[in-house]
């Protein structure tokens, strides 16, 4: 559960993002979408306590804008997982897998079934033996998202999760995402560019321009509202 109000965040005196108000229920997928430099990602990383930000910002249970370390470090490592566009290069490249995902199993105190993790994504467990340069940009998408899952994510924060990827395997992992928040009430808010590819996906579509919201669509969008969107963004 993600709850925001009046979320400033500032870099020095420029306020990059501004959020009066943003709530993503379990089981729910919102998306923030707009033109580059809108304030989305600056957005998102206020979620996680990662950018000078000022408001309200409760997820979880754990108010993200007065919390010690020690709380937001329990929060970031198991309860809200951070999707980035390229996990593969986030990855140890001389780890593999499966030895990466119990190492952060054990630092967090969380016994899971890796194997169960892995087909929750429809991953094949066998992936765990490989290293990461052996598995494609989607399975690499797919093991972010499996782990967060291993780990007992409740809240899944993705920043372009698929722009990387080609069509048919955006398709995938959406998939799975989809599948995931109404099996496991995960709640997950998305940060993309990519309207057509939200508008499948998103209960409610937050539309950012310069900083600033400059609208919210409820599903189900007409083709007038997308088209204001577009309108907005451009
Ligand atoms: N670390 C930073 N220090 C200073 N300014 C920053 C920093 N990160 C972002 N900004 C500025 O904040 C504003 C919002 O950037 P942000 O990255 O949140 O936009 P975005 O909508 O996610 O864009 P993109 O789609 O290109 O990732 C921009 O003006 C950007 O230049």
């Amino acid at each position: 559960m993600i709850e925001v109000s009046d979320l400033e965040v500032r870099y020095g005196t420029h306020v990059a993002a501004s959020v009066p108000a943003l709530t993503v229920r379990p089981g729910e997928c919102v998306a923030i979408v707009g033109e580059s430099g809108s304030g989305k990602s600056s957005t998102l990383m206020a979620l996680l306590g990662l950018a000078e930000a000022s408001g309200n910002v409760t997820i979880c249970g754990v108010d993200v804008l007065r919390a010690g370390p020690r709380e937001l470090r329990r929060l970031r490592g198991s309860k809200a997982a951070l999707v980035m566009q390229s996990p593969q290069a986030a990855l140890p490249p001389t780890t593999r897998l499966g030895a990466f995902m119990r190492r952060a199993l054990k630092l967090h105190g969380v016994r899971a079934s890796m194997e169960e993790a892995m087909r929750a994504v429809l991953l094949d467990p066998a992936l765990l033996r490989r290293y990461p340069h052996e598995i494609s940009g989607g399975q690499a998408q797919r093991f972010a998202i499996a782990l967060a899952i291993a780990l007992g994510a409740e809240v899944i924060l993705a920043d372009e999760p698929t722009s990387a990827l080609d069509v048919t395997v955006q398709a995938e992992v959406i998939a799975v995402l989809q599948r995931l928040r109404a099996e496991r009430d995960l709640a997950v808010l998305m940060v993309s560019h990519d309207l057509a590819l939200v508008s499948t996906i998103a209960d409610r579509i937050v539309v950012m321009k310069d900083g600033q919201v400059v609208g919210t669509l409820t599903h189900p969008y007409t083709r007038q509202e997308l088209e204001a969107v577009f309108g907005a963004q451009g």
